[in-house]
């Protein structure tokens, strides 16, 4: 069987990354999203295993231990990870998977997986980015210190990254994600020539 493409997702918080991937996820069911483990605290309206699996530090620690992670990384004082077995699963099944994690996380996974897609959200500009994540208002005053003050790292790593989308207008950003989907998936891959060349005629 095919094996299922994993895409990456980053960009600074507040871009939209979690606006778009839950668009893309709800007009596809061949794609998933790869719910993290973290140990920050759920926002208002977050849900268990569908937005994060939210677990304490020493939950976390024991599951580094255990090596249940693909990656994971210290994010604005907070654990996160992507959990191996979820992604290999699905993969193995020939689902399609995106992950939505920062730049640390996405190189690490693009080191011990190379097929890995990735693909950078940009904001039109740093002020705008800065209003969307006021205007969000998940954060504290120090939390969303932290994220504005973490914005230019994150951007200077998007050169590494294989697609870029400006998150301008959402709608076109969504189409943009689904493009890239779309294409990747059209991409050579020899299984399906050798599984045409074996056939009797
Ligand atoms: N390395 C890594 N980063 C993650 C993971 N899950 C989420 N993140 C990233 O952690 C950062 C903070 O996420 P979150 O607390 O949801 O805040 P938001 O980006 O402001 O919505 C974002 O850059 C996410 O992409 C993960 O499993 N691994
Ligand atoms: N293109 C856009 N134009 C205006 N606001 C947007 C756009 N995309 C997302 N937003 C808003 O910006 C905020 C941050 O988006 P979110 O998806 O939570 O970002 P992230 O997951 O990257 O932290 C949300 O309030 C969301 O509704």
């Amino acid at each position: 069987m095919r094996k299922g493409k994993l895409f990456v997702v980053s960009g600074p918080s507040g871009v939209g990354k979690g606006s778009i991937c839950s668009e893309v996820i709800k007009g596809d069911e061949n794609i998933n999203f790869s719910v993290s483990v973290t140990t920050r605290l759920p926002r208002a309206g977050e849900i268990e295993g569908i937005h994060y699996f939210f677990r304490k530090k020493e939950e976390f620690e024991n599951l580094i231990s255990e090596n249940s992670f693909l990656e994971y990384a210290k994010v604005f004082d907070n654990y996160y990870g992507t959990l191996k077995d979820y992604v290999f699963e699905k993969l193995d099944k020939g689902e399609n998977i995106i992950l939505d994690i920062d730049t640390q996380g996405a190189l690490n996974v693009k080191a011990n997986y190379s097929e890995a897609i990735l693909v950078f959200i940009l904001p039109p500009s740093l002020d705008e980015l800065k209003s969307r994540l006021m205007n969000r208002a998940t954060e504290n005053e120090s939390e969303l210190k932290k994220r504005i003050n973490g914005a230019r790292a994150e951007i200077k790593k998007a050169i590494n990254y294989d697609y870029i989308i400006i998150n301008d207008d959402l709608n076109k950003a969504i189409c943009d994600l689904k493009t890239i989907i779309y294409v990747e998936k059209l991409k050579t891959d020899k299984k399906v020539i050798e599984n045409i060349l074996e056939e009797e005629i």
